[in-house]
Parts: structure tokens; C-alpha cells; sequence
């Protein structure tokens, strides 16, 4: 498969090992100043970029027919314009806060947890994430899906705020940047008697760039708006 990397940071070179050693070319590497390429000799693309150049990136790849995996966070308010351009063009794209297996994994037992807590009241959520201190985006991407999961499945809960609230129904998301760190997830469900966790710690990056890899290699040849659990058959 021919691939295009529209980032080639942390991310993008991460994922351009993957593809390599899963037989696949690498026939374009976007960056900041790059500006007139040829998406069109690429099989697929994978955007790992930055929040503000992400949505021009996917309209580039729909407007020629391109199949697009989009992993950059934070330009989610063009999310529904990207739905909407894919079905005009009928194209393929999909969108994943997180491409890893075990964030996937993660995120299902967050909506079980959610649920089974609907009915006890006496138990109050929190969110925390921690990142490398280059991360430009806050709450992380994983956070945000996490904190609207709660929202959908448990009716406790109906909006979520970085860093602290007072409000009973919202969930505070605390942010920290700290050296080197992948990626951390805690979710935290508090009585006053005592504490549910759940986590997942990323190692490294590999597990995101595989999933990427692997997410590619699945939406070539098909047509419409996809998710990672359509990708893992999971959820
Ligand atoms: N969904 C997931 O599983 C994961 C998502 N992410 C997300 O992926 C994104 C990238 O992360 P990461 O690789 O760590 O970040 P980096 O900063 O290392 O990489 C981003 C790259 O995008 C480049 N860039 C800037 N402008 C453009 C442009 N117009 N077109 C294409 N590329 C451009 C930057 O170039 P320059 O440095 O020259 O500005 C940089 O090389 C982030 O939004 C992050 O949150 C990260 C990990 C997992
Ligand atoms: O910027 C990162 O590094 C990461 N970003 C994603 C996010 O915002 O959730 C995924 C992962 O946690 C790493």
C-alpha cells in the first residue's frame, strides 16, 4: 500500500517505522512548509499534524478521493463538516482520539463503569490526563471521548470542565504536562467511603502508530464514516 504521512513529527515517524515493517511504501511525508503536493499517488493517508492545519488536511484527501485516518486531537468543531464533506464525496475517513488497542479496550470499560454507576449517586467522577510537556492541545483527545462516554452512558453526569468545578454534574478534567510522557488516563469515581480507578498508561507510541497502521490497511476500498471499534469489531 502506498501511504501518505501528512505530519511527520513524534507521530508520523513512529507510524512511517510501522508501515515500513508491515511492507508498505511510504510515497509522501507532509510538514509544516510542504504545500503543493500530490496526495492523488497515495493509497490512503494518515494525519498526525497539528489541531489547526488537521480539518484542511482531511478536505484535501475527500476532495481527491483519497481514504483518510485522521489522529490529530484538538479541531473536533470541524468534526461534523468532515462527516459531511466524506458522504458528499463519498470518501472514507475516520477519526480516533486514540488509535491503540488498549485505549480501545479502555474506553469499553469505561462506558461498562459508567453505566453500572448511573444508579449510585453517592459516587462523584474525576478525570486526569497526563502528557509530554509539546502536547499543544488540553484535555487530551482520549479525555474528551472518555468524559463524553460517561456522559452518554451514565445520567449523572452532563458536561465536563478542565480543571476544577463546583458544579455536581460536571466532571473536572485535570491536565498535566509533564516531561516525555506518552500518555496517561485515569478515570475516578469517589464516595465517601471509597475509590473506584480505572488507567491506562502508555509505554511508548507504538501502540497508537500500530493502530493507525492497521486502521489504513482496513478502510482502503471502502466508502463512509468509520470508527475504531468498526476497525476491531469490538464494542
Ligand atoms: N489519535 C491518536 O492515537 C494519537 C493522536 N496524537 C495526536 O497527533 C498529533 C500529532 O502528535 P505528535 O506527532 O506527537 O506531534 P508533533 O508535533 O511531533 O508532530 C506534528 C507534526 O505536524 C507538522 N505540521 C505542521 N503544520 C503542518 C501542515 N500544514 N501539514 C502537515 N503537517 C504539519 C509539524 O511540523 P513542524 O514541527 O515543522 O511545525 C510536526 O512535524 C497531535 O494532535 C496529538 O494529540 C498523538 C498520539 C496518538
Ligand atoms: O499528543 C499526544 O501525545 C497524544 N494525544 C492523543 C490525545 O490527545 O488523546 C492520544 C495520546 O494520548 C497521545
Amino acid at each position: 500500500m502506498n501511504i501518505a504521512l501528512l505530519g511527520y513529527g513524534r507521530m508520523g515517524q513512529t507510524i512511517e517505522q510501522i508501515a515500513i515493517k508491515r511492507g508498505h511504501n511510504i510515497v509522501l511525508k507532509v510538514d509544516k512548509d510542504d504545500k503543493d503536493y500530490d496526495i492523488t499517488k497515495a493509497d490512503v493517508a494518515i494525519d498526525f499534524s497539528i489541531p489547526n492545519v488537521a480539518f484542511n488536511n482531511i478536505s484535501n484527501c475527500l476532495n481527491n478521493n483519497v481514504p483518510v485516518i485522521s489522529g490529530t486531537t484538538g479541531w473536533l468543531e470541524n468534526y461534523d463538516n468532515a462527516v459531511a464533506l466524506c458522504k458528499e464525496k463519498k470518501g472514507a475517513f475516520i477519526y480516533a482520539s486514540n488509535y491503540s488497542l488498549g485505549v480501545n479496550i479502555f474506553f469499553e470499560l469505561n462506558k461498562t463503569l459508567a453505566k453500572m454507576m448511573s444508579t449510585l449517586k453517592q459516587y462523584n467522577v474525576s478525570m486526569e490526563e497526563i502528557h509530554h510537556t509539546k502536547k499543544l492541545d488540553a484535555p487530551s483527545g482520549t479525555a474528551i471521548s472518555l468524559a463524553n462516554d460517561i456522559i452518554e452512558f451514565n445520567t449523572n453526569f452532563k458536561a465536563w470542565e478542565l480543571d476544577s468545578t463546583k458544579e455536581e454534574a460536571t466532571i473536572p478534567i485535570v491536565a498535566k504536562r509533564i516531561e516525555d510522557v506518552p500518555g496517561t488516563h485515569t478515570v475516578n469515581y469517589e464516595s465517601e467511603v471509597d475509590t473506584i480507578t480505572i488507567e491506562h498508561i502508555a509505554h511508548n507510541r507504538q501502540g497508537f502508530a500500530l493502530g493507525a497502521v492497521i486502521a489504513a490497511e482496513w478502510i482502503v476500498g471502502k466508502t463512509g464514516v468509520f470508527t475504531m471499534n468498526d476497525v476491531l469489531n469490538i464494542g
